[in-house]
């Protein structure tokens, strides 16, 4: 049984409450994760860095249909108006020229044909899963647990942190330009998640819903950690490729 499994059984306070929303980061956020390990380390190949941003496009694509889920859920123009703020930093103004546009020239200086990463056809299954858990999540659970599931990002900032100056200093192919997408992220996530970590304190102030949010991280946590798995198992090595996946041409 997890360590969190109760951790709310007597109820928390809003201080006690984040602190635990914290230590589920501290302790099971992807930049644990050893592909995370490999790729600060500079010992992924470039097929992996390649596999990671194909895979990887996947998730930043459905980002804005799962927030505008939460838009759509919203009762409170407060929460819609802050919220809708994560969609167009995705889609732009355009539908192209935000966050999702970014990342396709992320994947495109790493070699990648944009069309191909667009298509998503080459992403590995458990890519595809586990994108489509939590859009489920934010359609099916609570508005609560939906917006819970977000706080990862109170994360982001730290493996930003961690990524952005290992791959410059440690992969000769990888420029500033490249990683561009990162840049307004570490405004947009703070931003974002201290928006998020508010409501969930305000809101969640029994110990039932306490658990909910608490288990909501950590399911998100899962799902980011579930897509690295699969990279790692895949591409590791030349790797063992699922059928229909993306096969790289560079080793
Ligand atoms: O670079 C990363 O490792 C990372 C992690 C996460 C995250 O923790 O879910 C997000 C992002 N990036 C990101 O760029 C992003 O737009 C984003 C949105 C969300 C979300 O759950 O709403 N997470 C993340």
């Amino acid at each position: 049984m997890s360590k969190f499994a109760d951790a709310a059984r007597n109820g928390l306070t809003p201080a006690a409450l984040e602190a635990t929303l914290r230590q589920v980061g501290e302790e099971r956020y992807h930049n644990k994760h050893p592909f995370h390990h490999r790729m600060m380390a500079g010992a992924l190949t470039k097929a992996e860095l390649q596999a990671w941003a194909l895979n990887r496009y996947c998730y930043q694509a459905m980002i804005p249909r799962k927030d505008a889920m939460i838009v759509s859920r919203a009762e409170d123009p407060e929460l819609r108006a802050e919220w809708r703020r994560r969609i167009e930093d995705h889609d732009g103004v355009t539908g192209w020229d935000g966050g999702i546009a970014r990342w396709l020239k992320l994947a495109s200086g790493l070699g990648l044909n944009e069309e191909l990463v667009k298509s998503e056809r080459r992403a590995l299954p458990a890519t595809r899963f586990a994108v489509g858990a939590y859009l489920s999540f934010c359609t099916n659970r609570s508005l609560l647990e939906a917006v819970a599931s977000s706080l990862t990002e109170l994360f982001a900032p730290v493996i930003i942190g961690e990524r952005v100056p290992a791959m410059l200093a440690k992969y000769s192919y990888v420029s500033e330009d490249i990683l561009a997408y990162f840049t307004p992220r570490l405004k947009q996530a703070p931003r974002d998640s201290d928006f998020a970590l508010a409501y969930v304190l305000a809101h969640a102030t029994e110990p039932g819903k306490q658990q909910e949010v608490i288990n909501a991280l950590i399911f998100k946590c899962d799902i980011l950690w579930a897509m690295l798995d699969a990279l790692d198992y895949a591409y590791r090595d030349g790797g063992n490729i699922p059928p229909g996946a993306f096969v790289p041409e560079a080793r």
